[in-house]
């Protein structure tokens, strides 16, 4: 979506003096979408981001959990990936249609799904969450609720996701590589990115 941008002053909460910080940051013009693979902080450099822009967080895996009264895993085993993927589909189109804009993390898949994708570019902006398969494996394997990555070799699979997958998250309007730094760290790149394409838009106008 082509964004316009702006910049939002909040004043601090108690009376304002001379010395008290103003707060400015980006207005969202339209819902902020993280994408990328299983691992790379969409939901918790998602919900810290949101925060920091003042707007609602919303994880689309855990939507889609909510609406099926099932866990991810429960959803795999007792109802198979493409009841998840239609799921997936009408949450976040639902999301997209419906909610103010927001930060969105999506689940690792999302964006592959061609329909899913178009209703991103036409409707959100998007960012890609870039990571490297060892930054990747180091964060997955401290959790074991990842079906796809119930496998003989996990850190294959994963390598295998990268080579199908990164050529299509690399469609993302913002491309942010993070590594093995701390999670706020992280959090400001991703903000700093955000701002310099929401004012290169605005120049662009
Ligand atoms: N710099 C960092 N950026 C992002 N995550 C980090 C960082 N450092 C450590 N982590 C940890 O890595 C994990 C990232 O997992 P998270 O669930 O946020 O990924 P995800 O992209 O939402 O994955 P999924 O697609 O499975 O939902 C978290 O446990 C987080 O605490
Ligand atoms: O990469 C994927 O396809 C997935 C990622 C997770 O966020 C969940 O959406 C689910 O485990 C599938
Ligand atoms: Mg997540």
């Amino acid at each position: 979506m082509t964004a316009a941008s702006g910049a939002r002053v909040e004043a601090p909460e108690s009376a304002a003096g001379p010395s008290d910080p103003i707060r400015v940051h980006p207005v969202l013009p339209c819902t902020l979408v993280l994408v990328g693979l299983m691992g790379a902080g969409k939901s918790s450099i998602g919900r810290r981001l949101a925060q920091r822009l003042g707007v609602d967080f919303v994880d689309a895996d855990a939507e889609i959990e909510a609406a099926a009264g099932r866990t991810i895993p429960e959803i795999f085993q007792e109802l198979g990936e493409p009841a998840f993927r239609d799921g997936e589909r009408r949450v976040i189109r639902r999301l997209l249609e419906d909610r103010t804009p927001h930060v969105l993390a999506t689940g690792g898949g999302a964006f592959m799904a061609p329909d899913t994708r178009e209703a991103i570019k036409e409707k959100g902006l998007s960012l890609w969450l870039k990571a490297d398969l060892d930054t990747l494996f180091e964060r997955v394997a401290r959790r074991s609720n990842r079906p796809l990555l119930k496998t003989a070799d996990p850190k294959e699979t994963l390598r295998n996701l990268m080579a199908i997958r990164y050529p299509v998250y690399a469609e993302a309007d913002i491309v942010v590589e993070t590594r093995r730094v701390p999670i706020e760290t992280t959090v400001e790149k991703v903000y700093q990115a955000l701002v310099a394409h929401l004012n290169q838009c605005h120049l662009n106008q």
